[in-house]
């Protein structure tokens, strides 16, 4: 089954003001889709409502698919969607290791084998090792990777980026992105990811989609 992030006529207003409007968008297993839009066009909005997280003072309506399955009306924790934000911070008290086992939550693996996935999620992200480190020890890059992979873990059927790479300067950011992109890409998954950096958007190689401004 095809697992494409489907959204059908979507249109989000708050008051009297549209935000998004009438938008179809098919974004295809392994693909990056940009949302592109200056600041308040409604790009952190799109990712809420298509995560589950939208605000109840904005109104929308439309459908979003994963595949065949209609997630429009699910709970975020039901919906498989994985979302990362800019300020996809750690818990500071907690190790590298336990934040990790945050993406397993919902898995009913026994401990072995969440040990053994959370092993083989720092190899992934070059961070063997790191499992019982303090978060503040790593730098921007690496809490940054762990980020991901917690989000990763939860096995997400698509991945949705508000702007995680922001913070990051730019080496870094560049980084940064090639290793979302990699693995998203590896696991088949559809991703949008939201930005107002033309340099983002044109590394993800998909379709543009762009809000208008205020
Ligand atoms: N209560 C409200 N009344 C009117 N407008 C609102 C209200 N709450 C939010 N908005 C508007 O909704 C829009 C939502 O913007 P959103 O955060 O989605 O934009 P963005 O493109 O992600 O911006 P940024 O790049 O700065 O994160 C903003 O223009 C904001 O002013």
């Amino acid at each position: 089954m095809s697992n494409a992030l489907t959204l059908r006529s979507v249109t989000i207003s708050i008051g009297d003001r549209r935000l998004v409007s009438d938008l179809d968008l098919v974004v295809e297993p392994g693909t990056v889709a940009t949302i592109m839009g200056p600041s308040g066009s409604g790009k952190s909005t799109l990712i809420s409502f298509i995560g589950g997280h939208l605000e109840p003072r904005f109104h929308a309506t439309g459908k979003i698919l994963i595949g065949n399955d209609d997630v429009t009306e699910l709970p975020p924790e039901r919906r498989g969607i994985g979302v990362l934000f800019q300020d996809d911070l750690l818990f500071p008290h907690l190790s590298v290791g336990a934040n990790l086992a945050f993406g397993l939550a919902g898995s009913t693996a026994g401990r072995e084998s969440r040990r053994a996935r959370i092993t083989e999620a720092l190899e992934e992200a070059d961070l063997s090792g790191f499992a019982d480190r303090d978060p503040a020890t790593l730098s921007g890059g690496q809490r940054a990777r762990v980020a991901l992979m917690r989000t990763l873990l939860a096995g997400p059927r698509a991945l949705l980026l508000d702007e995680p790479f922001s913070k990051l300067d730019s080496d870094l950011r560049r980084d940064f992105r090639r290793f979302v992109f990699g693995r998203a890409i590896a696991k088949r998954l559809p991703i949008l990811l939201a930005t107002h950096d033309f340099t983002d958007a044109k590394a993800a190689l998909g379709p543009i989609l762009r809000l208008a401004p205020l």
